[in-house]
């Protein structure tokens, strides 16, 4: 059994035990962190080493698990509501006032894992066994990387991203305003050089995206993969979707009743941006909701991408995806 990691207080808040073996990693200047590294082929900050660390050697899945995925920007904070929505609606009917979603951010309600580490939690085993359940957890940690009883077991898998495009434009704002302290803003076409060459968290992109996508083919019923734009052009049918595959599937009759539709209105961007606790809250990492509430509009990468940055990128995603069966 491998030693308990336990975050020191430092400036990266890692261990010694993962500062020595980011010594050993290549680097490159990070996004929100001085630098990001290159661990177990992908592009992580410190800290997100050492979660990707603790979830390998401690996490023990359930059968019951619900495991939702994503790469960062693409989609995470509607997901985790919906999800939260689906399999919560018995307990929290979804047309009542008092619905946690009116009054918690879905990030409070959904935990990534990666929070427990960073939070410096001392056993990350235990963080977790004490949601309620089925527990429902959200993580950005590829699937490669996943601890082997997320594989083994039964327990379900969502994955949902969005296209390149679009998920450059919101990291780069959205890093812009959050960047950590003391690290210098990373200008726009720098960071879009960086992302085209795969060096973001949790990047490449393509291989974080291909990782889930490959899964889901091979195994459909383990890992249901989704577009966040196939889902803003219709959410009812992704939500049936959706909630058959995490094993709440909706009635003939909550059909009738219009429940998918009361369910999606309440996750909307719309309603939810508009949310006191969405406007003025802050999260549990101590981040801004309002933050994560920008446009939420597909295609709007063409308000900051010139014709010369999309065709490279273009060009780089068809490469990259050429024979998966997955365009953009
Ligand atoms: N409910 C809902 N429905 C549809 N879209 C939504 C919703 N909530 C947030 N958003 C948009 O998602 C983008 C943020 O992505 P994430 O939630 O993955 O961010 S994070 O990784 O959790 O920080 C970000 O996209 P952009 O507006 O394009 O930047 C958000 O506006």
């Amino acid at each position: 059994m491998a030693t308990i990691i336990q975050p020191k207080d430092d400036k990266d808040g890692v261990t010694n035990e993962c500062k020595k073996l980011l010594s050993s990693l290549p680097k490159e200047r990070g996004w929100r962190t001085e630098h990001i590294y290159l661990f177990q082929g992908y592009w992580c900050q410190p800290k997100q080493i050492q979660a990707i660390l603790s979830f390998q050697s401690h996490f023990h899945a359930l059968d019951s698990d619900l495991v939702l995925a994503t790469i960062p920007k693409s989609g995470t904070t509607w997901l985790k509501a919906l999800a939260f929505a689906i399999v919560n609606r018995h307990r929290f009917p979804i047309s009542k006032s008092d619905h946690p979603l009116l009054f918690s951010n879905p990030h409070d309600l959904v935990p990534f894992f990666e929070y427990n580490v960073y939070m410096g939690n001392e056993d990350p085993a235990g963080y977790l066994s004490g949601l309620p359940s089925p527990r429902i957890f959200c993580t950005h940690i590829p699937y490669s990387a996943m601890a082997d009883s997320i594989k083994s077991s039964r327990c379900k898998v969502v994955y949902i991203c969005r296209n390149p495009l679009d998920t450059f434009v919101s990291s780069w704002i959205y890093t812009d305003k959050i960047r950590s302290d003391g690290v210098p803003p990373l200008p726009f076409e720098e960071a879009f050089d960086m992302f085209c060459e795969g060096k973001i968290g949790y990047g490449p992109f393509w291989d974080h995206v291909l990782g889930y996508w490959n899964e889901s083919r091979e195994r459909p019923d383990k890992v249901l993969f989704l577009r966040y734009e196939d889902m803003k052009a219709d959410v009812v049918s992704h939500l049936k979707k959706l909630a058959l595959h995490l094993g709440y599937p909706f009635s003939e009759d909550e059909e009738e009743r219009g429940e998918v539709e009361r369910l999606a209105e309440l996750c909307s961007f719309e309603k939810m941006k508009e949310l006191e606790v969405n406007k003025s809250g802050k999260s549990i990492m101590n981040f801004e909701n309002q933050k994560l509430f920008r446009k939420a509009r597909v295609g709007d990468w063409v308000n900051y991408l010139s014709p010369s940055m999309e065709e490279r990128l273009r060009k780089e995603i068809e490469a990259r995806f050429q024979g998966s069966g997955l365009s953009f």
